[in-house]
């Protein structure tokens, strides 16, 4: 089963390189978030309530930007982010251009390598070493999927965990599942999730959630997250024998599948909540571009039953970059300690 937040494809990257460019984030007080329209009425067929995810970010970037500045002024440095991509894959690039866009609107200094497709595995190594050893770098990113020749997870393993913005690193997913402890970084997408949660009002504590995948980046780590938030969690997999019947019990339902629209609407519990992972590109003739964007999730069909949903696009995606510069300003303000005075 392919990790749900992978993109199908250019045409994913092409449809995000036509996003319109933003102004830059003023910093401003603290959001009131007009993202919060999850009501706790009883369930109205039809009725759910849209989880707005692209608000939600906004307001997010709008408090990094703030603390960003304040960062700045009591101690003259900015968080710094370094982005490492290789090879030309169209979608990456896009992905790195927007996480590069949306570290220079919150204030970030960013730092970048691109290497050749053919660049060898020691290259990159070389590359994470380099940043490791920088001290106005405070989180390294490196762009999956690598090219085949180069073990990711090598990769991966070698960028320092004091600096692992994407909570790739094993010791810090290992610390997520340990009670007592707790990772330096949670992964961005994971964490996205619970925020839209949190952020919603949705209380887990006592619910029944369902998480559709097991992916090391998504399906794993949410798991582990709204089970460390009380919620009594069961992970639902392509060797479950019967998925739909686990998902009709879960007041809570993370799909991170990465199979367009494999969780039908009536697999959900009247009145659950749904966060939808997946980015899916599938063929319409109908749409400006030959295709479109759908979820893991019908949404159609879960909007006759859920009480809140997020839709795709505009749900988790935007709240994974948010999360990123999150773990980014997080990571830099532990890095660069308080201000001498
Ligand atoms: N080391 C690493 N860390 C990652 O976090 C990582 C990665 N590699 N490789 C690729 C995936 C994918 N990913 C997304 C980021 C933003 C949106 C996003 O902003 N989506 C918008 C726009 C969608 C569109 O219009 O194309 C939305 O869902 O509304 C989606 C997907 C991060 N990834
Ligand atoms: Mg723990």
């Amino acid at each position: 089963m392919s990790m749900a937040m992978q993109t199908r494809g250019p045409s994913v990257a092409q449809r995000r390189g036509a996003a319109a460019a933003r102004p830059p984030l003023a910093p401003a007080p603290l959001a009131r978030s007009r993202a919060l329209r999850v009501c706790a009425a009883a369930p109205v067929a039809g009725a759910a309530k849209i989880i707005d995810g692209k608000q939600i970010a906004e307001d997010i970037r709008r408090e990094i930007a703030a603390e960003v500045a304040a960062l700045k002024a009591a101690t003259g440095k900015a968080p710094g982010l370094a982005v490492v991509l290789v090879g030309a894959r169209k979608d990456s690039e896009t992905y790195v251009r927007s996480k590069k866009k949306a570290c220079a609107e919150v204030g970030f200094e960013s730092f970048g390598t691109d290497l050749p497709e053919d660049a060898s595995e020691q290259e990159v190594l070389d590359v994470v070493a380099r940043y490791n050893a920088d001290p106005n770098v405070h989180g390294i990113l490196v762009q999956l999927p690598l090219p085949k020749h180069i073990d990711e997870q090598r990769v991966l393993d070698a960028i320092s965990i004091t600096k692992d913005v994407d909570g790739f690193h094993p010791q810090n997913i290992g610390s997520l599942a340990m009670r007592g402890r707790s990772p330096l970084y949670v992964s961005c997408t994971p964490k996205g999730c619970l925020e839209l949660l949190k952020r919603s009002g949705v209380e887990l504590k006592g619910k029944t959630a369902a998480v559709v995948g097991r992916s090391n980046i998504v399906g794993l780590p949410v798991a582990l997250l709204l089970q460390n938030e009380d919620a009594t969690v069961t992970m639902v997999h392509s060797r479950t024998p019967d998925a739909a019947e686990v998902v009709r019990r879960a007041d809570v339902v993370v799909a991170a599948c990465g199979r367009a629209e494999m969780v039908r609407g009536d697999w959900i519990k009247p009145g659950a909540v749904v966060i939808d992972v997946g980015i899916n590109a599938v063929d319409d003739a109908a749409a400006k571009r030959g295709y479109r964007l759908v979820g893991d999730v019908d949404f159609k069909g879960a909007c006759e039953r859920a009480s809140a949903i997020t839709p795709v696009p505009g749900g988790v995606g935007p709240m994974t970059i948010a999360m990123l510069l999150q773990n980014t300003l997080e990571g830099a303000k532990r890095q660069i300690g308080a201000p001498a005075n």
